[in-house]
């Protein structure tokens, strides 16, 4: 039998209690293929730690996730200790430290699920967001001086280099080459930011040269967000900056129906490092202890998870359960407009997966 060695870090708030529905999700999943399994293995790191020990995670932290196969995480972040200190110390730390470049975040409505846009406008979504993940403005250059001062100041830098766009622009185009519509978007502020910017456009004018039949176009991240909600048929990959992908990618999920639905691969290609798979929300303060929170964005990362490992009938599957349990519309949680909990969607999902027969889910479309 095939093992996966996987890290569970469910991190603080929601993230915790997406990560118990996706592990449950995963065992079940495993159980009825019976080709597989997890050896699944725990870290409470994340901010009940940092109170107790000063630390988001242990020193060799990053250390030990190289000896793992995939890290499946939930969200870090409590209303009580600063967000740069807990993002910084955890989530940036191992993306960072295990040079997980390429953030992968697909969008698209599920069956029976209604975004904000008109019907017909939301059907077109289908999308593919790379986000650099290791350097631009959340590379950490920077510092604060002459603290409480009339003359304080505080200083980021985004780094920009030939290789970090270079990597995730090849990325992308093999990305975007593998999908029908071979098309993308390469997105920038090139007319402000007038260094870094505009590299990122020189160097990713060198790379596509490689793709001929690659169908590009280049925007300015406003313009770009206006694209995304009046002609969402326009657009298949995107490749934009740490930052900006970060923002396209949560206009993203609320256009394809809700934040929670939102799944992410923090990838590190050339697979000399693990990459962690989690779902684009935070630990969402309004609903920590509600048990409300939508599984969904963890469950279609486990997806992604799956097809990493190889697994792609598994992740197939999966893909095929979490769209039978949309489309039958019954079980969903608030942010759907349903009235379910994060239990009982975990459930239905689980009974769509037992119900199905291997041989349906080979008719599934994959992920991205
Ligand atoms: N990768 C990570 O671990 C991330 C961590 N954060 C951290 O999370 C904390 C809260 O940040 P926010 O900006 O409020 O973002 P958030 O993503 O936690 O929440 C934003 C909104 O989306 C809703 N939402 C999020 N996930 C949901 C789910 N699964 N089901 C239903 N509704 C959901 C929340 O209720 C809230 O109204 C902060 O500490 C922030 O730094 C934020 C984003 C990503
Ligand atoms: C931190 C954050 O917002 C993200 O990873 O998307
Ligand atoms: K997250
Ligand atoms: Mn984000």
């Amino acid at each position: 039998m095939r093992r996966h060695k996987i890290a569970l870090i469910p991190g603080d708030g929601i993230g915790s209690d997406v990560i118990t529905a996706g592990r449950e999700v995963l065992d079940a999943l495993a159980a009825s293929d019976g080709g597989f399994g997890f050896d699944f293995e725990s870290f409470d790191w994340g901010s009940d730690r940092y109170r107790r020990t000063g630390k988001m995670m242990p020193e060799d932290g990053v250390d030990t996730l190289r000896g793992f196969d995939a890290i499946y995480f939930g969200a870090v972040g409590d209303p009580k200790i600063p967000d740069h200190i807990t993002l910084w110390e955890l989530r940036l730390a191992i993306c960072q430290g295990l040079d997980q470049y390429a953030n992968v975040r697909p969008s698209r409505l599920l069956p029976n699920i209604t975004g904000p846009l008109r019907p017909e406008l939301g059907r077109e979504i289908d999308w593919v967001i790379v986000r650099e993940n290791s350097e631009g403005e959340y590379a950490g250059a920077g510092g604060r001086a002459h603290r409480g001062l009339p003359i304080e100041v505080g200083i980021d830098v985004s780094v920009f280099t030939r290789t970090g766009i270079e990597r995730v622009c090849r990325f992308a185009c093999e990305l975007a080459m593998s999908r029908p519509r071979r098309k993308l978007t390469i997105v920038t502020k090139s007319n402000a930011q007038r260094h870094g910017m505009v590299l990122w456009d020189e160097v990713c004018k060198g790379v596509i040269k490689d793709f001929p039949e690659l169908d590009v176009d280049w925007m300015l991240v406003d313009a770009m967000t206006m694209r995304l909600v009046l002609r969402p048929g326009t657009v298949d990959t995107v490749l934009a900056t740490n930052l900006h992908a970060d923002v396209l990618s949560d206009l993203a999920s609320a256009l394809s129906g809700s934040l929670g639905i939102g799944a992410t691969a923090n990838l590190a290609p050339d697979r000399s490092t693990p990459s962690m798979f989690e779902p684009i929300h935070g630990s969402g303060f309004d609903l920590i202890g509600k048990g409300i929170a939508n599984p969904i964005g963890s469950f279609w990362s486990a997806v992604m998870m799956l097809e990493h490992l190889g697994e792609t009938a598994a992740a197939a599957r999966l893909m095929a359960a979490i769209e039978q349990v949309t489309a039958e519309g019954t079980t969903l949680t608030p942010d759907l407009g349903g009235t379910a909990g994060t239990a009982e969607v975990t459930a239905a999902v689980i009974t769509a997966l037992q119900r199905q027969s291997v041989a349906a889910a080979g008719t599934t479309r994959s992920v991205a």
